[in-house]
C-alpha cells in the first residue's frame, strides 16, 4: 500500500502540489489526470524522490521515503515516461536489463527475463533483443521503456504519460498490453495523463488534479456518474458521459430472458459495444452468446443520468 500523506510542493510562492492525500492499493491501477501544470508530473516524481517534497511524505508499505536513500528507493519503483528515455547505443536487452544489473542479478538471469519480458510484449526475443532503439518503431521503442521499467519486478511502476507520443491505434494497443501486464504481474502501478478517455480505461481508481490540489479520488464509473465539482465534470466531457458510463458495464448486467435475432454479443463485452452493435444493425435488441438477450431500452436506461 501508498499512503501519500499531505504531500506538498512549493516552488518559491507557487504551490505546485497543495497538501494531497490519497492511498493506493496494492496490485491496483491509479490513474492522476489533469490539465497542463496542475502538478501531476510533480506529485509522481515526489513518490520516488525525484523531486523533494517541500512537506508531507509518502510510506510504501507503512516505510517512510524519507528514510530510504533515494538512489536506492528507485531501484525499487520502476519508472517509464514519455518517449521512453532509452540509452540509444545500448541493445535492447542491455536497455531492459539495465536495472537489474545495477542490483548485481547474475548474468543468466538477466538473460531470462528480458526474453520473458520481451515475449509478455509480443516482441519475439531473437528478432529484438539485439536491436538499437533507432531500428525500432515508436510504438516498440515504447513498449521497451515499460519492459526496462518493470524488468526488477518493482514493488511500484511510475508512468508519466507513456503513451502521450503514441498514435491512437498504436496507444489503445499500448493500453491493452499494460492492463494485460498489469494483471499478469499484479504490479502496483501509478500513471500519469491528461486524457481523461486514458484515467477512465486503465484506472481502477482516478485522481483529478487541479491547480496542485486533489480535487476528486474514486474508481472510474463514480467519477463519471457524480463529477466532484465543475472542474470534473468539464474534464469528462458533458457530451461523452453517458458513452463514457456504458463503457464500463458489461452486458451481463442487463442480460434478460429473451430471444433475438442477429449475431450475438458477448456477455463480457461493454454496453457501448453493444449500443453501437445495436445502431450499426438497426436492431433493437441482441442476442448474448451465453444465453438470454440486451435490449436497446434496457441500454438506455442505464445511459440515463443517474439521479
Ligand atoms: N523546477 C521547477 N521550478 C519552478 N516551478 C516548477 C518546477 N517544476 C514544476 N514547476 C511548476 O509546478 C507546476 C506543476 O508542474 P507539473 O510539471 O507537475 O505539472 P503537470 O500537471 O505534470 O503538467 P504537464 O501536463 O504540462 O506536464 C507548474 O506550474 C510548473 O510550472
Amino acid at each position: 500500500m501508498i499512503e501519500i500523506d499531505n504531500l506538498t510542493r512549493r516552488y518559491g510562492d507557487a504551490i505546485a502540489v497543495d497538501a494531497v492525500n490519497m492511498t493506493v492499493e496494492t496490485g491496483t491501477i491509479t490513474v492522476i489526470v489533469g490539465t497542463s501544470g496542475s502538478g501531476k508530473s510533480t506529485l509522481l516524481r515526489m513518490i520516488n524522490r525525484l523531486e523533494e517534497p517541500s512537506s508531507g511524505e509518502v510510506r510504501i508499505n507503512g516505510q517512510s521515503t524519507t528514510a530510504m536513500t533515494p538512489h536506492l528507493l528507485r531501484r525499487r519503483i520502476g519508472y517509464a515516461i514519455q518517449g521512453h528515455g532509452l540509452f540509444p547505443h545500448h541493445s535492447v536487452a542491455r536497455n531492459i536489463g539495465a536495472v537489474p544489473r545495477l542490483l548485481g542479478w547474475p548474468k543468466d538471469r538477466i538473460a531470462a527475463r528480458v526474453d520473458e519480458l520481451l515475449d509478455l510484449f509480443s516482441m519475439p526475443p531473437g528478432e529484438f533483443r539485439d536491436r538499437y532503439p533507432a531500428e525500432l518503431s515508436g510504438g516498440q521503442q515504447q513498449r521497451v521503456g515499460v519492459a526496462r521499467a518493470l524488468a526488477s519486478r518493482p514493488d511500484l511502476l511510475l508512468m508519466d504519460e507513456p503513451f502521450g507520443a503514441l498514435d491512437p491505434i498504436i496507444r489503445a494497443r499500448a493500453q491493452d498490453d499494460l492492463l494485460r501486464i498489469q494483471r499478469h504481474l499484479g504490479s502496483t502501478v501509478i500513471l500519469v495523463t491528461h486524457d481523461m478517455e486514458e484515467a477512465i480505461r486503465l484506472g481502477d481508481r482516478v485522481a483529478v488534479l487541479d491547480a496542485g490540489k486533489l480535487v476528486q479520488y474514486a474508481p472510474p464509473a463514480q467519477i463519471i456518474a457524480a463529477p466532484a465539482n465543475d472542474f470534473v465534470a468539464q474534464m469528462l466531457g458533458e457530451v461523452d458521459r453517458p458513452l463514457r458510463l456504458l463503457s464500463l458495464i458489461p452486458v451481463s448486467e442487463i442480460v434478460e430472458p429473451g430471444e433475438a435475432q442477429g449475431p450475438p454479443i458477448e456477455a463480457g463485452q461493454s454496453l457501448r459495444e453493444a449500443l453501437s452493435a445495436c445502431l450499426w444493425s438497426g436492431r433493437d435488441a441482441l442476442p448474448v452468446a451465453q444465453g438470454g438477450r440486451v435490449t436497446l431500452a434496457a441500454i438506455r436506461a442505464r445511459a440515463e443520468h443517474p439521479t
